[in-house]
């Protein structure tokens, strides 16, 4: 059956081209008519997709963005990540190592629409890169290695993207590999993502007379009922624009197997989405003919499903072979939404204070807090804030230091008009800064334009007072940010959370000349990448960098030492740890008197702890809370905490009566607050991590012109009330990992054994590989996974020869410190078949033995 059915593709294909050759998706063509220059900026809104491509480390993301560029017309030649000549990897650590570090954002042109993509890291280390892109976009593309088909990085990106709610499209790449499993990564997506699976092209393989080998050439486009094929002969040079195409809608003598695929195909396709859609089954009952259905029918229902978030369209390909990625292109204009059809983002009223639950992710449930809030949210235009439609909101995502372009800030706007050269408000700290040209990135090219309208992407020039988080709030209607109303220029888009870096180095400059430039290029990289972070030890006077990981820490040093040439003595690679308190202080009050005499600034505060995330903390549902940056702090003031004459202003809407904002007052408590922490506790001198500073009263003079005495004494109140503490109560804490550790069945024993001896390990779970589900409900993926239609498929030859046994997945829960180096470790006890994953969830109290350990470390 097999081989009757490669020779009867083959000759078939044989006549074809006398048949009716066609030629679509030529690049060229497509480009003529289109002047990207002066039609891009013109793209309406509903035309604009905002995507990132997300997957496991090396699935081929970078590989598939190049393509995508190449087939627009926007570069003239593919670059190769193996070559290092990519567009969107361009620092030279991604070209060294092969891989991306930053997500790239570039505009692609596709069929009069606009795809903004982000080409976002796979490896664990740069996690943040991949949930700041996610925080912008309206739909994904995961990518995944047909042979290693579901792997750890795409279940945790999936899973964040499901937070989210982003509709995504899942392809399937590497068709052309040997052991690349469709049917069964198909399955995968289904069991282990816990989704519907829509299959809207199917591969197509064709028998290598020699070698007899099934080699992928192209696919069935279920939807549109045609054979695409891809010539793809190393010889004759193809990059894959010419694709042959052939009908399958009517049947003839040599199409009748390919017909039939596409029938099987489509009857799967219209049952799983008549579920959903009854239109779908409406026009099937018209003919009951599967394929007399129109493929705009289908097309609808696919789009609804997928925006609903129902199920996944999947798409094969293989992007090295240039096969496959512009069925992918226009599925992402046909599947997924435009900024109009995406979730409004959620909108914290007030930087200061509001429950800091809501901040965590963009869930149904807290999207309906909306009605709470002084914003209004209008479907038409993604968010206005009090409908008022010049009120532009933007929020700041990536600021990047670019070898030639200088400080490039990308930002989503999401309501009204950002103009260049105009003032924006700050809404962290109040700061009205003066923006210069905006500009969007054709590929990488920079393209000025005159604004940029809600639901776009594009970059800010000609300003460092930006941080990745911010949201800028702006009037396209008037260049007078005072008369935004104060309410609306304290709004702010769910910021962005930053995730606990849990490794350090120590970085000392080599000689006293060089710490001008190490400490400069030190905030160039802090201002790019948010998750690393830099304190200082008092005690020995180094500067510690800390990041999410070994290979993080890794690519910064390389920056700083080969990029930026900085002289510098960087450390050994270590476990960061943290210190807490296990008892709450007393009340401490300080006072700094004005230098004029006309008042004092005094604050009254106690210092308590508690324990996991401070989310989840009856503190954040206080009304006056506020998360601090950094290390799982909380601050809370009393409601009768500010003096008499700043309550009664701020509860009437006239001029603010003091010299200095509101906003710069709180901040300058909450530095005070900050410094006070980083100082460290009395074992260690390690930075306090998870501890709520109570504010129980604080006051300044109505005349006060600075802030610098309040922030002076609230870092004095704070370290008065820790060092009031005895010596025993505080405690070292240590990063905790959740590991997931994949090994054969015969392998179990000894990694279990390793895990809790050597390790330190919890067990939580062991289970089948196969059924690992992150969709929440596990039987109902698995069930759905068993009853997943998959069509004819020969690389179901390479799945009975790999699956030689049973394969575990491990769960647990191990200290950091005792997981460094695990990779060869694992590696060493399984001859090379276990792998792991591991992400941080939370810090954990050390029993004394261990401080010990970690202080004599
Ligand atoms: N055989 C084959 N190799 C591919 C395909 N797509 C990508 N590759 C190769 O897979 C490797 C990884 O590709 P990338 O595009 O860098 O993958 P990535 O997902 O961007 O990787 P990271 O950004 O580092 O996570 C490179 O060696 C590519 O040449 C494909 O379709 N077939």
């Amino acid at each position: 059956m097999f081989i009757r059915k490669a020779g009867l593709v083959r000759s078939f294909l044989g006549s074809f081209s006398s048949i009716s050759t066609q030629l679509r998706y030529a690049s060229s063509s497509a480009a003529s008519s289109f002047d990207y220059q002066a039609d891009l900026p013109k793209i309406p809104i509903e035309n604009i997709r905002n995507i990132g491509i997300i997957a496991h480390i090396d699935a081929g993301k970078t590989t598939t963005t190049e393509r995508m560029l190449f087939y627009s017309g926007l570069i003239s030649r593919i670059g190769n990540v193996d070559e290092g000549d990519t567009v969107t990897d361009y620092l030279t650590e991604e070209k060294d190592r092969g891989i991306t570090i930053q997500s790239a954002a570039v505009t692609v042109p596709w069929n009069r629409h606009k795809i903004n993509v982000l080409d976002t890291p796979g490896h664990a280390d740069f996690a943040f890169e991949v949930i700041r892109s996610l925080r912008v976009l309206d739909g994904a593309v995961t990518i995944l290695d047909a042979v290693a088909g579901v792997e750890a990085q795409t279940e945790k990106v999936w899973r964040q993207a499901k937070d989210l709610g982003i509709p995504l499209i899942a392809y399937i790449n590497k068709m052309d590999r040997e052991g690349a499993g469709y049917g069964r990564s198909v399955r995968e997506i289904v069991g282990r993502l816990g989704t519907r699976a829509l299959l809207v092209n199917i591969p197509y393989f064709v028998e290598d007379p020699i070698t007899k080998q099934m080699i992928f050439k192209g696919v069935i486009d279920v939807v549109e009922r045609k054979l695409l094929s891809w010539e793809t002969s190393d010889r004759s040079n193809e990059d894959g624009r010419k694709v042959s195409v052939i009908d399958l809608d009517l049947e003839t003598d040599q199409n009748a197997e390919l017909r039939k695929e596409c029938k099987d195909a489509r009857q799967a396709l219209i049952e799983q989405l008549g579920d959903y859609d009854e239109h779908v089954i409406d026009s099937f009952l018209e003919t009951e003919d599967y394929m007399q259905v129109s493929s705009s029918i289908i097309k609808d229902a696919l789009r609804r499903a997928t925006i609903g978030r129902y199920a996944t369209p999947i798409l094969c390909g293989s992007s090295f072979k240039n096969i496959g990625v512009q069925p992918l292109m226009d599925a992402i204009i046909d599947y997924l939404p435009s900024p109009l059809e995406a979730n409004p983002p959620e909108v914290v009223s007030s930087p200061l204070f509001g429950s800091i639950k809501h901040r965590k992710g963009r869930t149904q449930e807290k999207q309906d807090d909306h009605s709470t809030l002084p914003v209004s949210m209008d479907p038409q235009l993604g968010c206005v804030i009090n409908n008022d439609k010049h009120l532009t909101a933007s929020l700041a995502f990536k600021v990047i230091s670019h070898p030639n372009r200088g400080l490039m800030t990308f930002v989503r706007v999401y309501s009204g008009k950002l103009q260049p050269n105009s003032t924006v408000i700050n809404t962290r700290n109040g700061d009205k800064i003066k923006i210069g040209k905006l500009l969007i990135m054709n590929g990488d090219i920079p393209q000025e334009v005159k604004s940029l309208t809600a639901g776009n992407i594009g970059v800010i020039t000609g300003t460092d007072e930006i941080s990745t988080g911010d949201t800028l709030i702006s009037h396209s209607a008037s260049k007078n940010v005072n008369k935004i109303p104060k309410r609306e220029a304290s709004a702010r888009l769910l910021p962005i959370a930053i995730p606990p870096p849990v490794f350090s180095v120590s970085i000392e400059p080599t000689t006293v000349a060089d710490r001008r430039k190490l400490e400069s290029s030190l905030q160039v990289l802090l201002r790019e990448d948010p998750s690393l972070r830099l304190t200082f030890d008092d005690e020995s006077g180094q500067m510690i960098l800390s990041g999410m990981g070994e290979l993080h820490l890794e690519i910064t040093r390389d920056r700083l030492i080969t990029d930026m040439k900085v002289n510098a003595d960087i450390g050994k690679v270590r476990v960061t740890y943290k210190e807490t308190i296990t008892q709450q202080t007393e009340h401490v009050t300080k006072s700094i008197a004005s230098p004029d005499n006309s008042g004092s600034f005094s604050v009254t505060l106690s210092v308590d702890s508690f324990e996991g995330p401070a989310e989840d903390t009856d503190l954040a549902d206080k009304e006056n809370a506020q998360l601090l940056e950094y290390d799982n702090n909380i601050v809370v003031f009393d409601k009768h905490a500010a003096p008499e004459f700043i309550r009664k202003a701020l509860n009437i809407d006239s001029e603010w009566p003091l010299p200095i904002s509101y906003e710069h007052i709180i901040g300058a408590m909450i530095s005070g607050i900050t410094g006070a922490l980083q100082v460290g506790g009395q074992v260690a001198r390690l930075p306090l991590h998870s501890v709520v500073v109570k504010i129980k009263k604080w006051s300044l003079p109505v005349e006060a012109t600075s802030t610098a005495p309040l922030l002076q004494s609230t870092r004095l109140a704070v370290r008065e009330a820790l060092e009031s503490l005895p010596p025993n109560a505080s405690t070292i804490l240590e990063p905790l990992m959740k590991v997931s550790v994949f090994v054969n069945d015969e392998d179990l024993g000894v990694v279990t054994q390793d895990l809790m001896s050597a390790r330190n390990a919890k067990i939580t779970d062991i289970d089948e590989q196969d059924n690992l589900s992150t969709g929440g409900d596990a039987l109902w993926a698995r069930g759905q996974a068993e009853k997943t239609y998959i069509p004819y498929d020969p690389t179901l030859q390479y799945i009975k020869q790999s699956q030689s046994g049973g394969k575990k997945v491990i769960k647990g829960e191990a200290p950091l410190r005792d997981m460094i180096g695990y990779l060869s470790k694992i590696r060493s006890l399984t001859k090379g078949s276990g792998f792991y994953s591991m992400e941080y969830c939370g810090m954990q109290r050390a029993t004394s033995d261990r401080v010990k350990q970690i202080l004599d470390e």
